[in-house]
């Protein structure tokens, strides 16, 4: 048996309603049975759950429109609902739970990054279930994760995990969508995340989920670079959290990289969204990627959208490769005034004297 885990289960509503459209509560007890069992064995469990608006849905029983104030509608009805049947079912095993509602905002600031991990952490420390969902009854287009798959791998990284179950109703990530191509094969174990393989995961099968293979993907790539093993894998197949820490691993396994030393640097990876882009040039890239540098102006050819000094920013290559990610020390405006300089000049052209470094490599992640 491996030492205590932290393990971020993430439930999506295929799995909650078994495709139906009410929430599938048997399967729900089998869920918590495998949770609790987990958790006798020392180890520690958080759920992602999906399924409110799923819930609302229900309870309306009549159909409702499709645009976000109709899901708002329908998640703050639900959301009652599916926390109100995790309470019971977990308290069977004498196990209790709490309730965070989350969106990108929580996380975009670091000192709300820091209190909403330090929540789930005295949750967990008070052997204590944390169930998140997206507060999607508030949670609007600026604001929102958008989807429990990249939610799960911010909680992944909040909580320090060890390990990312994207429970879903299929096996785990195919060739292609196996409910289009009968001929799909299962892919077993991922090392890395290119191009390629995001061509092969398409959007949800149904119109019960919003992320599909794509937003797991995305999900996938982000909790790995934090140090977080992730599995997507059959939320309906038997013992499935069970084999998670077996070596009967399920499904398609992602290998996690070493993660950031440096908490603010994890932030970087789970946080905020980036407000722009700044193109660099190959000695840029090679001097990040080999040499351990930070960006100097000479480095930089082009930038894309308007940022201000501490928002955080993509590093792109000619061809909008995200090279690296960090929180820019100068605006847009002033990056295009220094571009391609030499950071003796900077002084110079922005009429104040300031450090070389447009982005300095202890506020940067590459990716
Ligand atoms: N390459 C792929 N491999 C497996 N499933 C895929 C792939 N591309 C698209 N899909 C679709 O993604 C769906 C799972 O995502 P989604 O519908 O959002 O479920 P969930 O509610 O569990 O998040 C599958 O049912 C399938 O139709
Ligand atoms: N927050 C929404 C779920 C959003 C979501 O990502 O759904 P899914 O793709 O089914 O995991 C809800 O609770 O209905």
């Amino acid at each position: 048996m491996q030492r205590e885990q932290v393990i971020v289960v993430k439930l999506g509503t295929s799995v909650l309603t078994g495709g139906t459209d009410k929430l599938d509560k048997a399967h729900m007890v089998e869920l918590v049975r495998q949770c609790c069992e987990l958790k006798k064995q020392g180890h520690h469990v958080i759920l992602v759950s999906s399924g409110a608006v799923a819930a609302g849905r229900e309870q309306l029983l009549k159909l409702c429109g499709r645009s976000l104030i109709d899901k708002q509608m329908l998640a703050a009805i639900g959301q009652g609902q599916l926390i109100h049947i995790w309470q019971s079912l977990f308290a069977l095993y004498g196990v209790n739970v709490g309730q965070m509602l989350l969106t990108r905002a929580d996380v975009d600031d670091r000192e709300r990054y820091l209190n909403a991990r330090d929540t789930l952490n005295a949750l967990l420390n008070y052997d204590v279930v944390p169930i998140i969902n997206e507060n999607d009854a508030v949670a609007t287009n600026e604001i929102k994760v958008g989807d429990n798959d990249n939610l799960s791998a911010l909680v992944a990284i909040l909580a320090n995990a060890n390990k990312l179950l994207l429970l879903t109703d299929q096996e785990g990530l195919f060739t292609s969508d196996p409910r289009t191509n009968a001929d799909a094969t299962l892919i077993g174990e991922v090392t890395h995340i290119n191009d390629e393989l995001r061509q092969l995961a398409g959007g949800s099968g149904t119109n019960l989920g919003t992320g599909g293979m794509a937003t797991k993907l995305q999900a996938a790539d982000i909790a790995r670079r934090a140090g977080v093993e992730v599995i997507i894998a059959k939320g309906a197949g038997k013992n499935v959290i069970l084999k998670c820490i077996s070596d009967e691993l399920p499904g398609t396994r992602f290998l996690k990289l070493t993660a950031p030393k440096d908490g603010r640097k994890k932030w970087l990876l789970a946080g905020p969204k980036s407000t722009g882009q700044i193109v660099i040039d190959t000695g840029a890239i090679s001097a990040l990627q080999n040499k351990g540098a930070s960006l100097l102006a000479k480095g930089v050819t082009n930038t894309f959208g308007r940022f201000e000094r501490g928002d955080l920013i993509d590093l792109i290559d000619n061809k909008n490769q995200v090279i690296a990610r960090g929180l820019t020390r100068f605006s847009s405006t002033e990056v295009n005034k220094i571009k391609g300089a030499h950071s003796s000049q900077i002084g110079q052209l922005l009429d104040y004297d300031s450090g070389a470094e447009v982005l300095h490599r202890d506020d940067m992640v590459l990716l």
